[in-house]
């Protein structure tokens, strides 16, 4: 684990679900996943600058195949800081695993910037639904219990609360009685933050900030009863993170990238 302290703001992006294929040609609803991160990245570096750390939150692939885990680790290489790799249910965890160690991103916690950071690991396999194994949660207990006093973000795929749209309700995190158990015990987590649900979110439970972010590629429209998407350009989501413990955090678009939609999709 590396430790570092600045006296600067912590500097974080977050990419989540880009959904990339093995093929240069690879499309999610009329929409090319390669070139829709490419808009994403060029607009992180336009707005934002360089970063100081990735976190990237799952459904890296469409294929769960390594050349598209490989494209997306040297995509990355336009930052010149680490980043973290962790799976969604489009994934094959253990493949993104040895890929993500070829990247130095296989980490599954970080303090860095007065910071600590927790990856979860809550894909199943064959399943799109997400759920926490008995090992993932004592990792989290555990990692929490080592820096009680540090500032945390913890990280999975799948939402762990109700968003307000019926067909995804289904397909979040299962097990979130037993995540949020653990969370409570540790009042030093900040913001617990994820992917999946292709769209911006912020809501407060207790003292935690929860935070989704929309999709490098496609995005799901916001409170609806069944599957839809709406025609909003790709985006990320960046933080300032302080070592007081106080942050800032924004969602910004890739607004000039052009696509056409499948609007009238019913799934995929
Ligand atoms: N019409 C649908 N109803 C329910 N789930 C769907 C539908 N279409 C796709 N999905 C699944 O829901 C998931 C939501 O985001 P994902 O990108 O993980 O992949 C999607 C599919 O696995």
């Amino acid at each position: 684990m590396t430790i570092a302290h600045t006296a600067h703001p912590l500097k974080v992006l977050q990419l989540t679900d880009p959904h990339l294929m093995a093929s240069a040609d690879g499309a999610l609803l009329g929409v090319n996943t390669r070139d829709s991160l490419a808009a994403v990245i060029d607009e992180v570096l336009r707005n934002h600058g360089q970063p100081d750390l990735i976190l990237a939150t799952g459904d890296l692939t469409q294929d769960a195949s390594s050349e598209a885990y490989r494209y997306f680790g040297e995509q990355l290489k336009a930052f010149n800081c680490p980043s973290l790799w962790i799976a969604g249910n489009h994934d094959d965890s253990d493949l993104l695993a040895s890929i993500a160690a070829e990247f130095q991103a296989e980490q599954k916690q970080l303090v860095q910037g007065g910071w600590h950071f927790v990856m979860l690991d809550s894909s199943v396999h064959g399943k799109v639904f997400g759920e926490l194994s008995q090992p993932e949660l004592a990792f989290l207990d555990e990692s929490l219990s080592q820096h009680p006093e540090l500032p945390t973000m913890v990280c999975l795929h799948h939402h762990p609360v109700d968003i307000g749209s019926d067909w995804m309700e289904k397909i979040g995190l299962k097990n979130r009685d037993a995540f949020w158990q653990v969370i409570d015990r540790h009042p030093q987590v900040k913001i617990v933050l994820w992917g999946h649900i292709h769209q911006d979110l912020q809501q407060q439970r207790n003292s935690v900030q929860l935070l989704a972010t929309p999709s490098t590629c496609i995005q799901f429209a916001t409170g609806s009863s069944k599957f839809a998407v709406e025609p909003l350009a790709p985006g990320y989501r960046w933080f300032e993170l302080e070592a007081s413990g106080q942050y800032s955090t924004e969602v910004c678009r890739a607004n000039g990238f052009e696509f056409d939609l499948d609007e009238k999709s019913t799934g995929y």
